[in-house]
């Protein structure tokens, strides 16, 4: 489980047109940053208008050929608490999954992985996911208001799901909420979230990505989180989950890559917001986080103008305005050209 971060050699990209191009020059040795895509998830999940299966397949499909090695896909959650991902079933069977691309989904409980399952049963030899993730909070109020339990109950539905899952070849994720700021109950201490996070991974989940559902940590506040979970497990096993209300989320991404977390959610033109985080705004853009990556010296094997493209393609079938700064950057330019 405990493995030394992953570092990767690749031709240095030198950056022409505040990080657009990129050219090959001479050999380096660059920190490879997984990222992990929840746009079609966590993005679509709180859009005031209906998305069809089709927009939401095109979606995974074109966010497939950017280089992306992991986008979650959906959640096998009760269509009466998020109705935006109903249908899951059909966009799992209809995306076209690419070699070396994960297609995680959210599942809440057993009826969630029932449902999953049934679908992985259809074509045993060509499954539609290898992964899932399953999700609780650091707040009793915010867990509540989510899922409709407390953290405890959350964990004992959630370790026969981890059971079976395992058994059944799913890798499985976790997800701690409200890890600094809670809508409802407010500051967090770092301690709730280390202990659940140390009861997830004990569970069987590989890794546990730690959100910031509000956006309203700050660089100190993801520091001290930080050095309290690392004193109990090891940091390879983390990611960040950085909601951008505030503005914060690239630097708070950026200190928890110079702690050493080597993965890191987003969502392509900063999608998203969970129905019971009011007033949250989405991820952190995919597209701003890769400038930042790239432009820091870290390798995410995405194509920015590839990726720049998907978002303000995204957001005009939406109809709302493209929240990625650096894509807005990309639309300019390209009209200027
Ligand atoms: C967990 C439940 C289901 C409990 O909901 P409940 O009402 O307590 O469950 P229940 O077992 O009493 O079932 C109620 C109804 O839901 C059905 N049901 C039950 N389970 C399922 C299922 N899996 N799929 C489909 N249907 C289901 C069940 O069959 C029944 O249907 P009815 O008899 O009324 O017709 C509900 O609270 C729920 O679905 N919550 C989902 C909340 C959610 O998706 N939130 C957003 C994702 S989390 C997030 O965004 C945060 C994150 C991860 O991004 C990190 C961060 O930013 O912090």
């Amino acid at each position: 489980m405990f493995s030394a971060h992953r570092i990767i050699f690749h031709r240095s990209s030198t950056t022409l047109r505040h990080g657009f191009h990129s050219s090959t020059a001479g050999w380096t040795a660059a920190p490879f940053v997984k990222i992990v895509e929840v746009g079609p998830r966590d993005g679509l999940q709180n859009e005031p208008t209906p998305i069809s299966v089709a927009t939401k397949v095109e979606l995974i499909n074109r966010l497939s050929e950017t280089g992306l090695k992991c986008i979650e896909s959906g959640s096998f959650v009760s269509p009466k608490w998020v109705p935006q991902m109903a249908g899951t079933s059909d966009v799992l069977r209809g995306i076209h999954r690419m070699p070396g691309i994960s297609y995680p989904v959210l599942v809440p409980n057993m009826r969630g992985l029932e449902m999953l399952e049934a679908i992985l049963l259809e074509h045993p030899e060509e499954p539609v996911t290898e992964e899932i993730a399953i999700f609780t909070a650091a707040s009793e109020v915010f867990n509540k208001k989510n899922i409709n339990c407390s953290i405890a109950e959350s964990l004992d539905r959630f370790a026969p799901v981890v059971e079976e899952a395992l058994k059944g070849n799913l890798r499985v994720r976790g997800y701690v909420s409200t890890v600094v700021v809670c809508p409802y109950e407010g500051a967090i201490e770092p301690e709730r979230v280390r202990d659940i996070t140390t009861k997830l991974l004990e569970m069987g989940c590989y890794e546990v990505s730690l959100g910031d559902t509000i956006g309203a940590a700050t660089p100190k506040s993801m520091e001290k989180l930080l050095n309290c979970i690392t004193a109990a497990v090891p940091v390879d096993v983390l990611a960040t989950h950085n909601h951008d209300t505030y503005g914060m989320a690239v630097s708070n991404v950026l200190t928890a890559l110079k702690m050493g977390v080597r993965t890191v959610d987003s969502s392509v033109a900063g999608l998203g917001g969970c129905p019971y985080a009011p007033g949250a705004t989405g991820n952190v853009a995919t597209e701003d986080l890769v400038y930042a990556l790239q432009e820091e010296g870290y390798e995410t094997g995405v194509d920015l103008n590839h990726l720049s493209g998907i978002g303000q393609w995204i957001s005009s079938i939406l109809k709302r305005d493209n929240s990625s700064r650096v894509g807005k950057a990309w639309l300019a330019r390209r009209a200027r050209l």
